[in-house]
């Protein structure tokens, strides 16, 4: 037996100074109010999965809450952009103040942070996962729902989110081509590992609606999303389509304007309903 460092994580002997697992769970800033908090999550990237965070932000924002966005992107933030916001995030010995939208959702973002946003972050990924921690401990929320955008996958920035934000529940985004393919698969089992209850599943992208005639064009195949979901015992919470309205909006910072209803059985399950 090696020489005890008196931590029982690194160390798989059973000695009398065992101590039980210690939960890794992280309090957020004593001064701020946080509700409920769900995290959303895809298998890869470029899914929509910071379309999806945001769409949800704005639902629950005009059903009148206070609603937060942690973007725990961190090297691919693109939560402050879909929301017009700019520039940097204030602090003050009290904490860090999240910046505001135009309709009153609190971000928070390493693009708020950098002294200009375009420059990469080139973090190593226990930096990466410090910065996050610190946007649950260190900032001044004041939400009734703070919806966290995860990094895509499962490497070790989700692990960590999960470790030590308290999660009420994940939303999965995935696209149709997405749901066939093992990764969404990869996300509910790492959901289950982590025991955070799984809301339920948003495909994006799911069809193209004919702007002539409204009819719905089913590029990838039709079905896949009610096959996946039953696979995994999952309830379908929205079908979204490919809108360039969308896309525009995002690329304009005006995210708050899109027109549609989408999310909002994915809202009424937020809410309990
Ligand atoms: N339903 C949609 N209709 C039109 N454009 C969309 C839709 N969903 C996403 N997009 C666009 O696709 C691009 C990728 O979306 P988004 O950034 O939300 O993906 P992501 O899964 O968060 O990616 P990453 O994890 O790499 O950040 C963005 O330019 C976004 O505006």
């Amino acid at each position: 037996m090696s020489e005890c460092t008196h931590d029982c994580s690194t160390c798989g002997e059973s000695c009398s100074e065992r101590q039980e697992p210690q939960s890794l769970l992280k309090e957020h800033h004593p001064e701020a109010h946080i509700g409920k908090v769900f995290g959303v999550v895809s298998g890869k990237g470029g899914v929509g999965k910071s379309m999806v965070t945001s769409q949800l932000a704005v639902t629950m924002r005009r059903r009148g809450y206070q609603v937060g966005v942690l973007d725990a992107d961190v090297t691919g933030p693109s939560i402050p952009k879909a929301f017009g916001i700019h520039g940097q995030a204030m602090g003050s010995e009290a904490g860090l103040y999240p910046m505001v939208s135009k309709t009153g959702i609190q971000v928070m973002s390493t693009n708020l942070l950098l002294p200009n946003e375009t420059d990469p972050v080139i973090w190593r990924g226990p930096v990466i996962s410090g910065v996050v921690q610190q946007f649950w401990t260190d900032v001044l929320w004041n939400c009734d729902y703070l919806f966290v955008d995860m990094p895509p996958g499962t490497g070790d920035v989700s692990l960590s989110v999960f470790q030590s934000i308290p999660l009420d529940g994940i939303v999965i985004v995935a696209s149709p081509q997405e749901l066939v393919s093992m990764v969404v698969e990869k996300a509910v089992k790492m959901a289950e590992m982590m025991e955070v209850p799984i809301v339920g599943l948003v495909e994006n992208m799911s069809y193209v609606a004919c702007p002539d005639c409204g009819k719905k064009i089913y590029l990838f195949g039709q079905g896949k999303t009610a096959q996946a979901a039953e696979r995994h015992h999952l309830p379908v919470l929205a079908e979204m389509p490919i809108d360039p309205a969308l896309a525009a909006l995002t690329d304009a910072g005006d995210i708050e304007s899109f027109q549609g209803s989408w999310l909002d059985q994915a809202a009424d399950k937020l809410e309990g309903k």
